[in-house]
């Protein structure tokens, strides 16, 4: 008889290195290990890869759609991995699920092609994690190649009519607890909620504000920007781009800032007071983006603006902010739970106080799968404190602004009735001081949304401080 004939072996093949995937693999890692935020690792890692020599601006803008791409979708990618695999989720090795995911997006999310995506994920598998462990990477990439993302979503997404917010969390890619109270933040039907869950997932245009008396729109116009759509003083960089080459932002004339906080800052400086209007306190300024606008606004009417911080590292970030600004002001660091100022010392007050950030996920890939829904409850009593004395700081007459960048009703509208019980003060209708800005809901207070008004999802209560 005669033997069987061997295939010979392949010979071994060098993995190939692939920058652009093994940078986007390291920022998931360190998102991943060290709860790092991707819009801090990935500019360094871009950085030194680019000084390398080895990146270039398209490599760039790969490996950040990658990184964001995949940590946006992870919930849903989870879910179809999960599919794919003979075992639990938890059981498959936190560098593998991220190369897993890496596949996945590239195979649904992207427009690259079917072999190139599998073929370079199951490379930078060899390259990080083993030619063992790159056979499962493969064979979990070929069972997700199968299908598309549409064919994917009917296999693990529930009917919409069985189950309206798990299919929404699936399909739109948010965990179920914060489709809920987006939805019951927006109210209405199915529509507005899957827009808003969708603009979540786009990346915001860069937006730059012009500070008045420091710098214009129109030096800050080019060919490849666009006049703000709200803002007197915005300019959106609609074909990307890098702010920090523009003069007047590399001097901090200008800087970097989304539409709804702009708003947010003209119209508490527009609001109307009585009497003096000398004296102006930012109370939870850092990192100094609406204190810079509000700086160089008081300076045009002859005011002083106050920005306090309490964490010493954000008031030195409040500083360089503001420094350069046309009129009088002053960095200090104080808990504004326990003020440094006197009762009644300010003609105008904004506190925009900490919050779920729920309103602007965009900014943040994997803000929403860190989130709890406790946190609502953990940032209640310190709200409501900054308030409170953000309207001790106030004198009689005088205006405080209330801001968050979260549409919850729990960080809002509840924060401001609860307050309002017993301390005297009036809400102003805050829609008149944004003119020309639709849909900003019944008021009093203002509520912004990314797929309305394509700001971040910024709240502002406006209040008139009585007797
Ligand atoms: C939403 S951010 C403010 C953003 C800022 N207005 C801007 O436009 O750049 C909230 C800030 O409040 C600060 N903060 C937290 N607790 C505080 C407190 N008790 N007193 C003062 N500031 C506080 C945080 O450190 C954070 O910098």
């Amino acid at each position: 008889m005669s033997e069987p004939r061997r295939r010979p072996a392949k010979p071994y093949r060098r993995p190939q290195k692939d920058p652009v995937r093994i940078l986007a693999f390291d920022a998931l890692r360190a998102v991943d290990e060290r709860d790092a935020y991707a819009n801090l690792v990935l500019p360094p890692l871009l950085r030194k890869a680019r000084e390398g020599g080895s990146f270039d601006a398209r490599d760039a803008a790969l490996a950040t759609e990658l990184v964001y791409g995949t940590l946006r979708r992870q919930g849903t990618y989870d879910r179809i991995i999960a599919e794919c695999v003979d075992r639990p989720l938890r059981e498959v090795d936190p560098p593998v699920l991220d190369v897993l995911s890496l596949g996945a997006h590239q195979l649904l999310g992207t427009r690259i092609p079917t072999h190139a995506a599998v073929s370079a994920t199951v490379e930078l598998a060899r390259v990080v994690l083993g030619d063992g462990r790159a056979k499962f990477v493969n064979a979990v990439l070929r069972k997700i190649a199968a299908r598309d993302l549409p064919a994917w979503l009917e296999v693990v997404a529930p009917p919409y009519d069985e189950d309206p917010e798990d299919h929404l969390a699936v399909v739109h890619a948010h965990p179920r607890w914060i489709v809920s109270a987006l939805w019951d933040a927006l109210g209405g039907g199915r529509a507005g909620i899957e827009d808003l869950l969708e603009a979540d997932n786009e990346r915001p245009e860069v937006t730059l504000v012009a500070r008045p008396g420091r710098s214009t729109t129109e030096e800050l116009s080019s060919p490849d920007t666009l006049p703000g759509r709200w803002s007197p003083y915005a300019v959106r960089m609609t074909e990307g781009g890098e702010p920090g080459a523009v003069p007047a932002v590399a001097e901090g004339r200008a800087g970097v800032q989304d539409e709804g906080s702009q708003l947010v800052a003209v119209a508490l400086a527009n609001a109307p007071v009585e009497g003096s209007d000398r004296l102006w306190l930012d109370g939870c300024a850092g990192p100094g983006g609406k204190a810079a606008l509000l700086g160089a606004l008081a300076a045009g009417r002859g005011a002083a603006l106050v920005a306090s911080e309490k964490q010493p590292h954000r008031a030195r970030l409040v500083a360089r902010s503001l420094d350069g600004n046309p009129g009088p002001y002053q960095v200090i660091t104080a808990d504004g739970t326990r003020p440094a100022w006197r009762p009644g010392a300010f003609d105008r007050v904004l506190v925009d106080v900490p919050c779920t950030g729920l309103g602007a996920l965009r900014r943040r890939p994997e803000a929403r799968w860190r989130r709890r829904p406790e946190d609502l409850e953990g940032f209640a009593p310190l709200q409501r404190a900054l308030l409170r004395s953000a309207l001790d700081a106030v004198r009689v007459g005088g205006v405080v602004g209330y801001a968050t960048c979260s549409p919850h009703p729990a960080e809002t509208r509840a924060v401001v009735d609860d307050v309002l019980r017993d301390v005297r003060g009036e809400l102003l209708d805050a829609r008149e001081l944004m003119p020309g800005v639709p849909g900003l809901g019944e008021g009093p207070d203002v509520q912004l949304w990314p797929h309305v008004h394509g700001t971040d999802a910024m709240y502002l209560a406006l209040i008139r401080r009585s007797a």
